[in-house]
């Protein structure tokens, strides 16, 4: 099916998110949407699915007009969206998700049984090479795994267009890696996909057209064989430093030091298993390792939201194991944390509130009980600009704004003030490439301050690029520690498990 969106606009009062927006996608195609976070991206998604009603413009199936009065339109019409929070129930199994998947209340669908549900998985994964096992109960499954259950979820749905909003945001690289080469089957087999990005290998992997957006409108399109430079230039309208600048560091006195750190999760899994680490004043350590290998709850221990089972922590040779989270934060922690709706910010909250949060109680934005309003004001507006955060009102909820800015939104808080430990985890995840080079520089700078830092990326691009030195986790333990220059061979193997004297000894060879 050809699908046209013809001088879409949609407005946010004041705002225009999306302004004459003209875009085609032809049966089969993998059309990636490139744009800088703020610039329109989802919005038009949203239109395209029937969240949103458009204020001028029409949407084309096959050349004839159509109207959208919620997703069960869109879906009906053979659109298909997979968000990045899917709506999946953890206890169903893959079969029973799928057969949810339907909407009863819409005419068009009839409920379809577990037992069908359970072919149509079966044989979608035979044929685009989905490795899912109908029966497998959601909540054992991967992130990856999770997402394929909603693909074949809207592919039950007969989605002749499927709309992937940053999948890959979640996903580790291997699973990335298959996200793609199903991509590239689906295409195949005459489904289009709208994509979008911010990760530009990606785009020049899969793209057969790449449309950018730049502040709500069309800036051009770009070609498949462009360059990264090229792709960062036409996005954000500058060129974009894609290696990071820093000099070597000067390390100081210890920080953080953890001593025979252990983590027994209430099911009584060893996570976290003798883990010992120096971090220094003015050093970044990164920690590499596949997604799952325990450091969502090494950065969670560190934070206070979870107790260690056995094991010290010291920040400056002074024990906070029992320090709560408060507490930790006013003694100079900062923390990016990896799911910022969950834990990096208050949905009901202005992005003014969400970016004090770490200080409302200091006598720069409180005096007793009561909050010094043009102060957060004030604060708000400086690290607005400063961060270039994209936004109309900061007195507006942070649920406005793009995913990107609200990921600057936490960054912004955590870096405004002094600092003796960062926890950063997953520091630029859905950040577009100009605001990648800025969070990164900053995060240098703030190492240059002085400040200890942990890094925990699952792009190793971004821990190679940052890191003094790297520690590698495999299965809850510091496989080794290495310097920021070894080889990428090497930080895979020994994110295999592969011992540091072994994953040396194999790459000499
Ligand atoms: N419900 C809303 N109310 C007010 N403003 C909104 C709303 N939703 C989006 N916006 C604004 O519309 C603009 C476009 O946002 P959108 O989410 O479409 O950007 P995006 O290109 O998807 O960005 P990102 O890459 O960060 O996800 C932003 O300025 C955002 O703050």
């Amino acid at each position: 099916m050809k699908l046209e969106l013809v001088g879409i606009t949609k407005k946010f009062g004041s705002l225009i998110a999306n302004d004459h927006i003209d875009l085609e996608v032809e049966p089969g195609q993998i059309h990636a949407l490139l744009g800088e976070n703020g610039a329109g991206k989802s919005t038009l998604m949203n239109v395209l699915y029937g969240l949103y009603d458009p204020d001028e413009g029409e949407i084309r199936i096959d050349g004839k007009p159509v109207r959208f009065n919620g997703p069960g339109d869109a879906v009906a019409a053979g659109i298909g969206m997979v968000h990045q929070h899917f709506m999946l129930v953890p206890v169903f199994t893959v079969a029973e998700s799928v057969a949810l998947g339907y909407e009863p209340t819409h005419p068009a669908f009839g409920i379809i049984n577990v037992k069908e549900a359970h072919r149509l998985v079966e044989d979608v994964s035979k044929r685009f090479g989905f490795d899912l096992d109908p029966k497998a109960k959601i909540e054992d499954l991967t992130v990856g795994a999770q997402q394929r259950v909603e693909i074949v979820k809207a592919l039950s749905r007969k989605a002749e267009v499927l709309i992937l909003d940053e999948p890959t945001a979640v996903l580790t690289p291997a699973e990335t890696d298959e996200l793609m080469a199903i991509m590239r089957e689906l295409a195949a087999a005459g489904t289009s996909i709208v994509f979008i990005t911010h990760k530009l290998r990606e785009v020049r992997a899969v793209a057969d057209k790449i449309t950018v957006i730049r502040r709500g409108k069309v800036v051009g399109e770009a070609a498949p064989d462009s360059t990264e430079a090229e792709l960062a230039t036409m996005m954000v309208g500058r060129s974009v430093m894609l290696k990071v600048d820093k000099e070597p560091p000067a390390p100081g006195p210890v920080t953080l030091a953890l001593q025979n750190l252990s983590y027994v999760n209430d099911d009584q899994v060893t996570i976290l298993e003798r883990i010992n680490l120096e971090v220094q004043a003015g050093e970044i350590l990164g920690i590499a390792g596949v997604q799952g290998n325990g450091q969502t709850e090494l950065t969670e221990i560190l934070l206070g939201l979870r107790q260690p089972t056995t094991g010290t922590i010291e920040l400056d040779g002074e024990s906070i194991v029992k320090h709560p989270v408060r507490r930790r934060v006013d003694e100079g922690l900062g923390f990016i944390p990896e799911d910022r709706i969950r834990d990096g910010i208050v949905s009901k909250f202005s992005v003014a509130e969400n970016l004090v949060l770490n200080q409302y109680r200091s006598s720069k934005f409180s005096r007793g009980l009561s909050i010094k309003p043009k102060a957060v004001l004030e604060n708000a507006e400086t690290l607005r600009d400063e961060f270039d955060i994209r936004l109309s009102d900061v007195t507006n909820p942070i649920t406005t704004l793009s995913g990107g800015n609200q990921q600057k939104v936490i960054v912004a808080r955590e870096m405004s003030r002094h600092l003796k430990l960062l926890v950063a985890s997953q520091p630029t995840r859905g950040v577009d490439v100009g605001s990648i080079e800025f969070i990164h520089n900053r995060i240098v700078k703030e190492r240059d301050t002085g400040t200890a830092v942990v890094l925990v990326s699952s792009e190793l691009d971004e821990i190679q690029a940052l890191s003094d030195r790297i520690a590698v986790m495999y299965r809850g333990r510091i496989v080794g520690i290495v310097p920021a220059h070894t080889p990428n061979s090497v930080l895979g193997l020994m994110m295999a498990g592969v011992p540091m004297e072994e994953a040396m000894q194999k790459e000499a060879q």
